[in-house]
């Protein structure tokens, strides 16, 4: 388990803004039910999602709304650790999982955003989209589904006889099937033709290539806020080059990178937004399905069509320092799950 970084503030701020959870939970550390004045938030990220996410900006706005964010010590006990009103964590291992889930049993006041059963959902391309191909959304304004995909857990020799049982059509995104946070499991490759297919490396997904205009919607969901962004991607693939090209292509991390594509002066009906009831009613179930509250997706609008989107990619605690404003929402997000909780335990709930 490797975590990183403690980011503290100092007590005695004078923009305190609220009563956090932490105040109504019988602590050692705070004297029983003595209401301390800080939301205290522990982090358990990589140095990587530490430099981008705990921007100078988000900690600047934490510490002015009375939200102490504290670097969690791996080397420690966590019951040692806090009191904590929220866990924010994004760590795979399931080392760390067993430590959360043991110290949520202890300590069940403690928000863990979020749970590691439901992280683990989409840690796997395969169960990640499943929950989407159960919606039905096709009266909010647009059709949603997803690619046609097959599964090859091994043998990479059975690809192309799978391929065609499966009536998959050319091309296909391979990617593999486990997503662990590690840079391999985000390297997709673009097969052209069935023969190359058994130059893959299972575990694996193949998912049919959908035209797009090379234009993607990344929709991140923090609680109950929805941003959408657009972000360039794969170019569209014709006849001509399917004719011409063979072989597996590995493609760089095109729709990752933080240049948007919010300013670019493209051909409106390619960038024009999925419509906002859409995107309302898509975060509602998949937040309530997936159970999940930070999260974002992928999404393209098949090319040619007004309304008809595939979800290609959902992704847990993902790039939100690429979000613009995101310091004001995951502060106010912080803020309304404490005064929540906080109204619950005040009604008895
Ligand atoms: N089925 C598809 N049809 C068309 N383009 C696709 C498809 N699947 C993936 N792509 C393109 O490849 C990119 C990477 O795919 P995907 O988002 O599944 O990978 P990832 O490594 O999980 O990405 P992220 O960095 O968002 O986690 C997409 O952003 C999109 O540009
Ligand atoms: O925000 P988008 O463009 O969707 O891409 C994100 C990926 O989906 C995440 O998986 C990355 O986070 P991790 O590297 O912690 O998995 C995340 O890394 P980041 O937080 O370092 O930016 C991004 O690469
Ligand atoms: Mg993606
Ligand atoms: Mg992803």
């Amino acid at each position: 388990m490797r975590l990183h970084g403690e980011v503290s503030f100092d007590e005695g701020e004078e923009e305190v803004v609220m009563v956090p959870a932490a105040a109504l939970s019988s602590s050692p550390l705070n004297g029983g039910a003595v209401p301390v004045t800080r939301l205290v938030v522990g982090y358990a990220l990589t140095k990587k999602k530490v430099k981008s996410f705990l921007q100078p900006k988000l900690l600047l706005l934490a510490r002015k709304k009375g939200i102490n964010l504290v670097a969690i010590d791996d080397t420690r006990p966590l019951a040692e650790q806090g009191p904590f009103d929220v866990i924010l964590h994004k760590i795979t291992s399931k080392e760390w999982q067993q430590v959360l889930e043991d110290y949520h049993e202890e300590h069940p006041e403690v928000t863990v955003l979020d749970p590691p059963n439901a992280i683990n959902h989409l840690n796997n391309r395969q169960s990640m989209l499943a929950e989407v191909s159960d919606l039905n959304l096709s009266s909010f304004y647009g059709e949603v589904c997803t690619p046609r995909q097959l599964v090859i857990m091994r043998d990479p020799s059975s690809i192309p006889t799978a391929v065609a049982m499966a009536g998959l059509t050319l091309p296909l995104v391979a990617k593999p099937l486990v997503v662990d946070g590690t840079s391999k499991s985000h390297e997709l490759s673009l097969a052209y033709d069935e023969a190359s297919l058994s130059m893959l490396d299972p575990p694996l997904v193949l998912q049919e290539f959908v035209n797009h205009g090379g234009i993607l919607f990344k929709v991140y969901i923090i609680g109950e806020t929805i941003q959408v962004v657009r972000r360039f991607s794969l170019p569209d693939v014709n006849t001509y080059d399917l004719l011409n090209n063979v072989g597996v292509y590995r493609f760089p991390r095109v729709s990752c990178a933080a240049a948007s594509a919010d300013h670019a002066d493209l051909d409106p009906h390619i960038s024009e937004l999925p419509p906002r009831p859409l995107l309302e009613k898509l975060g509602k179930e998949l937040r309530g399905r997936l159970g999940l509250r930070l999260f974002n997706i992928d999404m393209i609008r098949e090319l040619g069509t007004k309304d008809r989107y595939y979800i290609i990619d959902i992704n847990y605690f993902p790039g939100f320092g690429k979000m613009p404003g995101y310091e004001h929402i995951f502060t106010d997000f912080l803020l309304n799950l404490a005064q929540s909780k906080y109204k619950k335990c005040l009604s008895g709930g």
